[in-house]
C-alpha cells in the first residue's frame, strides 16, 4: 500500500453561487484550466457558509453577494476536478442576489453563461449541479 499525502484530503469542501440569468447560469474559467467551475471555492478555517461563499465571489467575479438572500440550492457529492483520483468534493450551492458588475478577477480567466448543452465544458460537480438546474426548469437543457 503507498503512503497516503496527508496534504490531500479525502473530501473538498467547497461553496458555489448559482447565477441564473435568461437560461442560462454563470461559469468561470481559472487561469491555467480547460473546463468551467460554478464560481466560489474553498472555505477557509472557521468560515461559515455565507462568509466563504462571499469572500469567493468577490475575487473571482467582482460582485457583492447580499448575505440576507442566501438560498440553499443543493449540495452535489462528485470527483474532484484537479485532485489525485478519489477525491471528492462536496459543493454546497447557493443562489443569492449580487450588487456590482460581474467581471473576471485575479485566478479567473473568462465568464460564461451555460446552459445543460454546455455541460461537457464543466468539472464533474458542475454537471450535476446543471442537471439540476434543467431539471428544475431553470436554465435550458
Ligand atoms: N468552485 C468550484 N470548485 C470546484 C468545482 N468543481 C470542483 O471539482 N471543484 C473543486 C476544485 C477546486 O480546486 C476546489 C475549490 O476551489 P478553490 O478555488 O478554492 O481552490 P483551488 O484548489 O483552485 O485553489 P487554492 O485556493 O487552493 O489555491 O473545488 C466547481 O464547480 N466550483
Amino acid at each position: 500500500m503507498g503512503a497516503v499525502d496527508s496534504a490531500t484530503p479525502a473530501v473538498v469542501d467547497a461553496l458555489a453561487w448559482v447565477h441564473v440569468r435568461d437560461g442560462r447560469v454563470l461559469q468561470v474559467r481559472p487561469k491555467g484550466k480547460d473546463v468551467f467551475y460554478f464560481p466560489g471555492g474553498k472555505r477557509e478555517p472557521g468560515e461559515n457558509d455565507a462568509e466563504a461563499l462571499i469572500r469567493e465571489v468577490a475575487e473571482e467575479v467582482s460582485v457583492q453577494l447580499d448575505p440576507a438572500t442566501l438560498q440553499l440550492f443543493t449540495v452535489v457529492d462528485a470527483a474532484a476536478h484537479g485532485y489525485p483520483e478519489g477525491t471528492r468534493v462536496r459543493l454546497t450551492c447557493y443562489t443569492a442576489e449580487c450588487t456590482g458588475d460581474l467581471a473576471p478577477r485575479s485566478e479567473i480567466a473568462e465568464l460564461a453563461w451555460f446552459t445543460q448543452a454546455d455541460a461537457d465544458r464543466c468539472a464533474p460537480a458542475g454537471v450535476r449541479v446543471l442537471a439540476e438546474l434543467a431539471q428544475r426548469g431553470l436554465v435550458t437543457r
